[in-house]
């Protein structure tokens, strides 16, 4: 019994960064590291005791550029970090649990990654999730802007088109808001555009591009399949099967799980991805070019362009076909309702 008492305090002091100096003896190698400024940056995940949360944190922890990586969430990161902390890779981890934790979670963060909130079940839509998961993201950003308010944060939880804007609004609210620095993350709607492509071609996924622009939730999501990479023509119902096959792409995956949630390993891979071109952008590597859901034009799902500074350069959409131009009308008419909501959650 002596033991295991001990056992946890060791645990929990590893867990708790304002334990004292003391307890947190036993892990002097580990912090040493972190102290010593080892080269890379500092990444925060919140929400990540969660389905995306946990194998996000996993893939993180084995990111050559990620030196330090704290994992927030309300519940169980005790559990998930002395579990990912045991992985001999270089980041130094971290588990920081409940709001009183926060601050710390957050102080010195380079790029900050948010899974937190509840996910859908069928017969939901992304929306139905606005009443949860809008106050979490709220308050989670109230966090950021106290405590890293140059972080680059990369909003997951749904709905992406309403999340990103109530983190926009809070930020302007606090006098933080920097447009290059907020991203929604709509990467795992290009991962799927490129796997279902490459399976309609019997391509292989890695050698194929599909911008995908617009927001991520059903008409908003809009794959630009004339815009492929290797260029290709697809008959109409070719183009039709695929972009409804893509923007419906996380129901198909609600409806497989049939209650037990939605995409969580495909979006932790997506989010690593997304992150990863964050940081080599940070790092100021040439030429990082993804798509996400950015705060100008006001809030529109770009191809950008990342760097030092987050976003450098927002392309342009490029020429679109007729399919796309009415694709794209629907798009801004959902994407302006969306926005409105979550600007107006936040102003109220
Ligand atoms: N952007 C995208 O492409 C995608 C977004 N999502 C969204 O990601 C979100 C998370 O999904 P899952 O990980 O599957 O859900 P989950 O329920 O498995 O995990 C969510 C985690 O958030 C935590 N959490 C709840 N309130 C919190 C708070 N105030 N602070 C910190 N953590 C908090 C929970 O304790 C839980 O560990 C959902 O909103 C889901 O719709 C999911 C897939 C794709
Ligand atoms: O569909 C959902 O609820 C989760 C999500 O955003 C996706 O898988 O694209």
């Amino acid at each position: 019994m002596q033991r295991s008492a001990e056992r946890i305090a060791t645990i929990s002091a590893h867990l708790n960064p304002s334990t004292s100096p003391h307890q947190m003896e036993g892990l002097s190698a580990a912090n040493c590291r972190a102290k010593g400024g080892s080269p890379g940056f500092k990444v925060a995940i919140l929400g990540a005791a969660g389905g995306i949360g946990q194998p996000l944190a996993m893939l993180m922890k084995m990111n050559p550029l990620v030196s330090v990586l704290h994992l927030y969430d309300v519940a169980n990161t005790p559990g998930v970090t002395a579990d990912i902390s045991h992985m001999d890779t270089g980041a130094v981890v971290r588990g920081f649990l409940g709001p009183q934790q926060l601050e710390d979670a957050l102080t010195g963060m380079d790029l900050v990654v948010i899974p937190a909130g509840v996910p859908r079940k069928p017969g939901m839509t992304r929306d139905d999730l606005f009443n949860i998961n809008a106050g979490i993201v709220k308050t989670l950003c109230e966090g950021i802007a106290k405590c890293c308010p140059k972080a680059i944060v990369n909003i997951i939880s749904n709905p992406v088109n309403s999340t990103v804007p109530i983190a926009a609004e809070v930020f302007k609210m606090a006098g933080t808001f920097d447009p290059r620095r907020l991203l929604g993350v709509t990467m795992l709607d290009v991962v799927r555009a490129n796997t279902f492509v490459a399976e309609d071609l019997g391509l292989d996924p890695r050698e194929v591009d599909v911008p995908v622009v617009g927001g991520h939730a059903g008409v908003t999501i809009l794959p630009l399949l004339s815009q492929i990479k290797p260029p290709c023509s697809f008959t109409p119902e070719e183009t039709e099967y695929l972009t409804s096959r893509i923007q419906n792409g996380g129901t198909e995956v609600v409806e497989a799980k049939a209650g037990a949630g939605s995409a969580t390993l495909s979006m932790a891979y997506a989010a690593v991805k997304f992150a990863d071109a964050c940081l080599h952008g940070l790092r100021g590597d040439a030429a990082i070019i993804q798509c996400a859901f950015v705060t100008e034009l006001p809030f529109f799902a770009s191809k950008v362009r990342l760097g030092r500074s987050g976003v450098e350069e927002i392309f342009p959409l490029g020429p679109l076909n007729e399919y796309e131009r009415t694709g794209l009308e629907k798009a801004k008419k959902e994407l302006a309702t969306s926005i409105q909501k979550g600007v107006s959650f936040v102003k109220k």
